[in-house]
């Protein structure tokens, strides 16, 4: 049984609702045969015997030494991938099969990668316990480490069946702290003096001094001003000014970790001066932007954004430079100019970040909540994936259980519907990565549980984003279809759609089910990792949404991911259409 609503655009004849009870038939077509796996285990894709002719399988043999048998489909570009296979990452599989749709993680998972993470298989690690995106942060490591980790990547996703997105973070032009010549870390104690200095040392320095990244740094300072390393972990007074060097007393002791961000305030405020006229992208950033371009990441976060015109800038860039020009830009939100030009902000990018490390060093800590339920808030209205990131598990850097705050600060922005939630030194340098991970899954399960069951849908008036009227239809048939699914109880929300917006518009109204969002491009899949309740599929699709149709039940019935008899409403942005209807 099936029932649909079809909305057509554009301009002529827009024409009532109208009801079709015929348009899905159950039956399938000729060109659903029986279904075989063509592959092995791990890596899912699932073609029809009529052709099985193009998808000899081949043995590639992994670093653990084990025979792989990888179907040509992993070898090749989405634009020459089979028509007849569908792919799905194999977390994603396992937990539909084990725990059917409702136990689906809603709340994307974002690890930094470093030094205790960066290997293949603890990576691989990360991925079997659910991360959607990996970030590395272009503030550490060497260009020939990050190359490393975008290849065991992308390794893992073509040979272990996972589809783990790349986001690159820019290093920004903050001041920060150079490396500490050899220890990882360095105590400050209180009375302590310290030089700070603009000074390049070849050999070893000079006890208790650190270098700074800033050349203006000791013109701006003076005397009396208060230094704030890493947004107040360590505090010291400015002293005495000698040239290139800045003698500070330790106020607050405390612990010096490389690269660790400085900010200096005088009277109580904090001082931007001359840094805040440093570009938002250093040369060094765009040395870095020009190697994710060639490396295709899916994800530029820009460190330090002040306004919507370093991101329509860089998103010309990307698209003059970019194949596709898919690359997502991501503005973190972390800095007093951030939020006061946040709307322009969030409707130039593709997502925002909520960077609370720096961001709580830039205004009051106790201002950073609100400014984080805004900035949610904001982001789902305006239709941008949003994620909140910094010390959501920071204790677990050290130990292998969280505080209690942390989990209630996790259990928030699940609450707030954030899109992710990132973990930073807990996975890129801490000693518990897994277990890091594994209490962020679980917090969100819980939580999305408990909310669901709770009804407490939130009603959040959700504006029209769209500049021409299809796309207000499309809107419309999103923010209809999402409500219907909840009244209805459905058990998933299909979607079809060939630039992931429509997939895009299901997900802003955080329905109860979870989406299934069906896209013919690798990089379009990857990209809506980031979006809440998604679980993208590459799909090639048709026009055709009846054939399209059967063509997925059947795919996914014989992967064991759906059943007869499960309710799906299915939309898509082909025909813009709504249909409802129990999976033969
Ligand atoms: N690529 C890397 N190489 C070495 N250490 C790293 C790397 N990425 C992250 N780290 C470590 O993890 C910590 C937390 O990461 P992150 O929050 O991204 O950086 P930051 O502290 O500079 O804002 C960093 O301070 C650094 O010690
Ligand atoms: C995520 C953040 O940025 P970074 O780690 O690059 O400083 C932050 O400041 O919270
Ligand atoms: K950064
Ligand atoms: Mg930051």
């Amino acid at each position: 049984m099936s029932q649909s609503l079809h909305f057509f655009t554009p301009s002529s004849n827009i024409s009532l609702p109208k009801h079709h009870s015929s348009l899905f038939t159950p039956s399938l077509t000729t060109s659903n045969r029986p279904f075989a796996v063509t592959t092995k285990q791990r890596f899912f894709t699932i073609k029809s015997n009529a052709s099985s002719s193009s998808s000899d399988p081949k043995v590639l043999t992994t670093d653990n030494g084990t025979a792989e048998i990888l179907s040509r489909v992993s070898q090749t570009p989405a634009s020459s991938t089979d028509s007849s296979s569908i792919e799905v990452d194999s977390v994603t599989e396992a937990e539909l099969k084990e725990n059917g749709f409702r136990s689906t993680r809603r709340t994307k998972l974002v690890c930094t990668i470093g030094p205790a993470t960066c290997g293949f298989e603890q990576l691989e690690a990360l991925a079997v316990g659910g991360m959607n995106v990996a970030r590395i942060n272009m503030c550490h490591g060497t260009r020939e480490w990050h190359r490393r980790v975008i290849e065991r990547v992308r390794r893992l996703n073509e040979e272990k069946g996972f589809a783990v997105a790349i986001m690159m973070d820019t290093e920004g032009s903050e001041i920060h702290m150079g490396d500490l010549s050899g220890p990882p870390s360095a105590r400050a104690e209180d009375g302590e003096i310290w030089t700070f200095t603009v000074r390049a040392f070849d050999s070893p320095r000079p006890e208790r001094t650190i270098t700074v990244n800033y050349d203006g740094f000791a013109e701006d300072v003076k005397v009396g001003d208060e230094l704030l390393v890493d947004g107040g972990m360590v505090r010291f007074e400015v002293i005495e000014k000698i040239g290139p060097d800045v003698k500070c007393r330790c106020t607050d002791p405390g612990l010096l970790l490389p690269r660790a961000n400085l900010t200096f305030w005088r009277d109580g405020s904090l001082v931007r001066e001359r840094n805040a006229m440093l570009p938002t992208i250093s040369p060094k950033d765009w040395l870095d932007i020009d190697f994710g371009i060639t490396e295709g990441v899916d994800f530029i976060a820009i460190s330090f954004v002040k306004s919507a015109e370093v991101i329509n800038h860089l998103k010309s860039y990307i698209a003059a430079r970019s194949r596709d020009s898919d690359i997502a830009v991501i503005a973190k939100i972390e800095s007093i100019d951030s939020l006061k030009n946040l709307e322009e902000i969030i409707l130039a990018s593709d997502g925002a970040m909520v960077a609370r490390g720096d961001l709580g060093a830039q205004i009051p800590l106790e201002q950073v909540p609100s400014a984080q339920q805004k900035i949610v808030q904001l982001c789902r209205q305006l239709n941008k994936p949003v994620i909140v990131a910094s010390q959501l598990l920071e204790s677990m850097i050290e130990y292998p259980t969280p505080t209690r705050a942390e989990v209630a600060d996790v259990s928030e922005a699940v609450r707030q519907r954030a899109d992710a939630l990132m973990l930073s030194g807990e996975s890129a340098m801490g000693q518990f990565p897994d277990k890091a991970l594994t209490v962020l899954r679980s917090v969100s399960l819980r939580i999305e549980k408990w909310w669901r069951e709770e009804k407490r849908h939130e009603a959040m008036e959700l504006p029209d984003v769209g500049s021409s009227f299809a796309e207000s239809i499309s809107e419309e048939i999103c923010n209809s279809a999402a409500k219907m699914a909840n009244n209805l109880e459905v058990d998933a929300l299909f979607v079809y759609t060939k630039t992931g917006h429509m997939a895009s518009l299901l997900s802003r109204c955080r329905p109860d089910c979870p989406i299934f969002a069906f896209t013919s491009t690798t990089s379009v899949r990857r990209r809506l990792n980031l979006r809440w309740g998604l679980i993208p599929f590459r799909l090639s699709f048709s026009d055709d949404m009846e054939s399209n149709l059967n063509r997925t039940f059947s795919l996914l019935k014989a992967r064991g991911m759906i059943k007869s008899g499960d309710l799906v409403i299915a939309v898509s942005d082909v025909l813009q259409s709504i249909q409802v209807m129990n999976v033969p």
